[in-house]
């Protein structure tokens, strides 16, 4: 965003929280539903890439990254801009007072090829020039536990997201998949069927987190890239955490206080996993009563589904429940 509007911005000094619609029964930011044909009928280009993530699944991550392999490690390059310029986020759209040209779709539009471009869409909801243009797409997952934490935090200091209300209330919430974006189980579970027909990238968080090396080693077969082991190292130290937060074009301190209040929780806020017996999340999206009762979670390489007695349907759901009432 150009400094003179976030200066309008923080002048502003409160922001009103987003309304929320709906297309398609998936929960959106009103501003995006009303101007949902537009998106809908984005033209998307042959050499364009896709950074495609349920919203706090490691999205910026992943944008570091994919930059820093587009500019062979140059870290000066990297710094050209903020992450909200260098990759336009296409639904996204800007409340009121902001002129047309910081949203999304404006953005990517004024950008010369090759683009590269985030989403939060669930896969039914992407527009379908990319995949009528077979664009390159990288889909980041990270499990539903630490998705919903990191959730959780940032509806609570950005103040473009609808109230989150009480903890209690969030997570009964994003269960319901009445949260923006939608289900965190259908979006995952989506973009892992779409894999199967679509040049799609299939990344987990953990992974990234357990070797960036072997998985920044996937991306850079998947765009084609080859880069020494020197560039390499440097491109894994630069998207540490660490490095991440104190970097002011990737941390999103680039937002004034009355969008982003990084005192009430920052955006780079933890970046860390949940140990491996979480790891393995339980989703009760599924109703136990409404058909087989079923569980299905998600490891490494799979997205499980099984059908469970009603017992151990209770006992799981318990043990979940417990899990997510600590939101540290
Ligand atoms: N380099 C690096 N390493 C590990 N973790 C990282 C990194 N960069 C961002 N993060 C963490 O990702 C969370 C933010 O998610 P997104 O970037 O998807 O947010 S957004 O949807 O684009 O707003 C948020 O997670 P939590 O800390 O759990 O809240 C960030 O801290």
């Amino acid at each position: 965003m150009p400094l003179d509007k976030m200066k309008d911005l923080s002048l502003e000094g409160s922001m009103t929280r987003s309304e929320t619609d709906e297309v398609g029964g998936v929960l959106l930011p009103k501003r995006v539903c009303d101007r949902w044909d537009q998106i809908w009928n984005f033209r998307a280009r042959p050499d364009d890439l896709l950074i495609a993530t349920y919203a706090k699944a490691g999205t910026t991550w992943i944008q570091e990254i994919v930059d820093m392999i587009q500019h062979d490690g140059d870290i000066e390059k990297c710094k050209r801009a903020t992450t909200y310029l260098r990759h336009p986020f296409i639904e996204w759209v800007l409340p009121g007072p902001f002129s047309s040209d910081t949203n999304g779709l404006e953005l990517a539009e004024a950008m010369p090829s090759p683009r590269t471009l985030k989403t939060h869409l669930p896969v039914q909801l992407v527009p379908p020039s990319f995949w009528e243009q077979e664009c390159k797409i990288i889909y980041v997952a990270r499990n539903a536990k630490d998705n919903l934490v990191s959730y959780y935090h940032f509806h609570r200091m950005n103040k473009n997201m609808p109230e989150p209300g009480t903890w209690e209330e969030f997570l009964e919430k994003f269960m319901a998949g009445q949260v923006l974006w939608g289900c965190w189980y259908d979006h995952v579970k989506g973009w892992w069927d779409a894999k199967e027909n679509h040049c799609i990238l299939y990344l987990f968080y953990e992974d990234l987190k357990e070797d960036p090396k072997r998985e920044i080693q996937k991306v850079l077969q998947f765009l084609e890239k080859d880069l020494e082991n020197e560039v390499l190292d440097k491109i894994i130290h630069h998207t540490t955490f660490e490095i991440m937060k104190d970097n002011p074009m990737a941390n999103y301190t680039f937002q004034p206080p009355a969008v982003m209040d990084h005192s009430i929780s920052p955006f780079m806020r933890k970046g860390a996993c949940s140990s491996v017996d979480i790891y393995r999340v339980l989703c009760p999206f599924n109703p136990p009563l409404a058909g087989p009762l079923r569980i299905t979670y998600v490891d490494k390489n799979y997205i499980h589904s099984h059908s469970l007695s009603l017992s151990l349907w209770a006992g799981l759901i318990t043990n979940f429940l417990t899990i997510l009432r600590v939101p540290k």
